[in-house]
């Protein structure tokens, strides 16, 4: 231990040891004759720069710039350095101008870095007349920097970027603080016209290949007349044979941490050997699209092109558009593989009983997935091979309206540094969030690493699932808390994926309202729905699944007179799927929508269980029942020529699982 300031006390060189086994505390003689304030010796550095250059070590970072002289490493330090900053330097590209821009490692605000310059500023073999003002400007890379890092960019760089009281980067996701699906693209060309879901009810709303290119030259050529982006190269699914390599490139510090935090991390070695990305985001969220482009009804633009492998962000800052655009480009890319993408979160108990949560935004995914008493597998995005469930991501995205840590404390704690927070409130001083202010919106989340859950299960895969739970948020509040579903029941309601939007996942969205979503996620599915149900019907068949349909939300009335189910009944509710107890319950069916709902849970009000007990107004429960039935039907005429798979049989059953009335 160092001296303290009067130089006169330190511990042992030896390490002696006292009591408690601490290290005993020596006092030192006082030097003789000597007027010292300072016995140690002083610091090797003559100036303050050189006092800061002792500060920092040099380190193997996330980055394989400095080289980490790994298994991997027959390249010379600079050639991969040369090799990867060409490689971003093409992703970089823009098209009209055939080269990338001079891309340079590092913060341009530190010069030391500058020097690099001279490896990888000749990309242009000949000067073109297309060269321009912009080719000539060096763009620096900021590449995969860790947390700290981001956290000083933010904080020096980004307004609203704040550290809070427990650590995490509060940060500000601008004018959208939720997705916009209504201006979401997907190219349509010769590949996706016969693969994709078109039409009525798809989230695949289309734009041409030129278009793209116009939005993707806008996006590029923002991205390159910024002083420095930001580069992140990360993977996606803990499925080793199923792994995509990510790239995404983008303006602000809160993005690279996000992306940081939600898709996997690579080892130093990983990254040394990354190579090609599979795919490429251009986030240029900043900066918006052109209104007269065609196919552009506002100034926000999220265009998907398959055949290029790329995203391209315009007009919007909220990060959770990068994390569902990967997903939709998992749910093309994984069941051509004949592996079912999933959005749902994931958990294993300690016997290795492993549960699905499929639901769409803000029905309990994230909170009833982390759970104290089982292994995390994922919050929101999985895939189901034949060899069992993996996690796509590398975090979690959890909301925080309303966080306390008494109800949810494992999420609580994740809190913490390294984690972004968005769009939450906090007090001026001491930096203390205030998780029910929804003063900027009512869709405040908070990003970060899955490992920052204490049982989260590391790598993230599990076998097979042995409950495949629906969580449906049902704001008309005459759907049962829980009921136990046969397999065409559950078929027939992933295909209807009904839920209420609530407030601030998406924009406009003020008060919960009944929504169908196929597959409880229609705004990131890419093929129709029928297929994503035909591989799920024939892998719960497999397996042995059991399907349970669970209401998170209204009870004792609609949205307005009754009040939400409780979130320690819902816990008591899936524990006692999760033990196996609530199949062995006594159960009887509902009338219209013929639900099996059991008779008693274990600690839960056994009065609950049936919705129409908790309505004062019976009729208005029996109408309100039959007007939730009528839209249910109406949702699913556009699935009733649709055959399931090739099983005629489960088709039929599918269609006569739905209500009755
Ligand atoms: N009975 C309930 N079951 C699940 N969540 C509930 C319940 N009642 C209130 N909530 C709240 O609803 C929100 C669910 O959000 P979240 O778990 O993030 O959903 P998702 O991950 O599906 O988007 C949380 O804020 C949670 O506290
Ligand atoms: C991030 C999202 O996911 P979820 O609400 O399902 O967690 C979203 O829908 O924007
Ligand atoms: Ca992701
Ligand atoms: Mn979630």
């Amino acid at each position: 231990m160092a001296a303290n300031a009067n130089g006169r006390v330190s511990m042992a060189a030896n390490g002696g040891t006292g009591r408690n086994g601490l290290a005993k505390i020596h006092t030192e003689k006082k030097a003789e004759g000597i007027c010292h304030d300072d016995s140690t010796p002083p610091v090797k550095a003559q100036t303050i720069d050189e006092l800061h250059s002792l500060q920092k070590k040099k380190s193997a970072p996330t980055t394989p710039i400095n080289g980490i002289q790994g298994p991997f490493s027959a390249l010379s330090e600079e050639e991969r350095h040369k090799q990867q900053l060409q490689s971003i330097s093409a992703s970089l590209a823009s098209l009209t101008r055939e080269t990338g821009p001079n891309v340079v490692k590092g913060d341009p605000a530190k010069q030391s870095e500058t020097p690099r310059i001279s490896h990888v500023s000749h990309h242009h073999v000949t000067p073109t007349i297309s060269v321009s003002d912009s080719s000539l400007k060096f763009t620096h890379i900021l590449y995969n920097l860790s947390p700290a890092e981001l956290y000083e960019q933010a904080i020096k760089n980004e307004k609203g970027s704040f550290i809070t009281s427990s650590g995490a980067l509060a940060t500000l996701s601008g004018a959208k603080t939720g997705r916009s699906p209504k201006d979401k693209r997907v190219v349509r060309d010769q590949t996706t016209e016969d693969d994709l879901w078109w039409g009525k009810g798809s989230p695949n709303i289309e734009m041409d290949e030129q278009t793209f290119l116009v939005n993707r030259e806008r996006a590029v050529d923002y991205l390159n007349s910024l002083d420095k982006i930001f580069v992140n190269d990360q993977f996606l699914n803990w499925d080793p044979e199923n792994r995509i390599k990510v790239r995404i490139v983008s303006a602000r510090a809160y993005h690279s941490l996000f992306m940081h935090n939600m898709c996997i991390r690579p080892t130093p070695e990983e990254l040394e050997n990354f190579g090609t990305p599979d795919f490429t985001i251009y986030n240029a969220g900043q900066f918006p699209c052109n209104r007269y482009t065609h196919y552009m009804t506002s100034s926000t633009s999220i265009d998907l092109n398959l055949a290029r492998r790329e995203m391209v962000i315009l007009g919007t800052q909220y990060a959770g558009e990068m994390k569902k655009g990967l997903f939709s480009v998992m749910h093309y890319l994984m069941p051509k593989r004949q592996i079912l993408s999933l959005h749902s979160g994931c958990n294993m108990g300690k016997d290795g009983d492993v549960a699905l949560f499929f639901g769409l935004s803000g029905t309990g995914k994230t909170t009833l997935s982390t759970d104290h008493n089982r292994y995390l597998i994922g919050d929101d995005e999985h895939c189901w091979s034949d060899s069992g469930v993996s996690n796509i991501e590398g975090g979690c995205y959890a909301k925080c309206i309303d966080l306390s840590r008494e109800k949810e404390p494992d999420i609580w704690n994740a809190i913490k540094f390294g984690t972004v927070l968005e769009n939450v409130v906090f007090d001026e001083h001491n930096r203390e969030v205030d998780y029910t202010d929804k003063s900027v919106t009512e869709n405040t989340r908070a990003s970060y690493p899955i490992e920052y859950i204490p049982n989260a299960k590391i790598p993230c895969v599990a076998s097979h699932p042995k409950n495949v739970i629906l969580l449906a948020c049902d704001a008309f509040g005459v759907l049962p808390p829980v009921s136990k579903l046969s397999l065409p029941q559950t078929m027939y309601h992933f295909i209807s994926g009904y839920t209420a939007l609530v407030a601030g996942t998406e924009e406009g969205i003020k008060e919960p309202q009944a929504t169908f979503s196929a597959c409880f996620g229609a705004a990131f599915i890419m093929l129709h729905p029928t297929k994503y149900a035909a591989m799920l019907a024939s892998k719960m068949q497999k397996h042995g699944a059991t399907g349970w349909l669970v209401n998170t939300g209204w009870s004792g009335g609609r949205y307005g007179s009754g009040s939400r189910i409780k979130l320690a009944y819902t816990r008591k509710i899936i524990d006692a799927i999760h033990s196996g107890c609530l199949l062995k319950a006594d159960y009887k069916k509902t009338e219209v929508f013929g639900l099996e709902i059991p008779m008693e849970v274990e600690g839960v009000p056994s009065e609950i269980l049936e919705p129409m007990n908790t309505w004062s107004d019976k009729k208005a429960y029996k109408e309100t029942l039959q007007k939730l039935a009528g839209l249910f039907k109406k949702n699913f005429e556009v699935f009733v020529n649709h055959k399931i798979g090739k099983d005629n049989k489960l088709t039929e059953e599918i269609l006569a699982a739905g209500p009755i009335y």
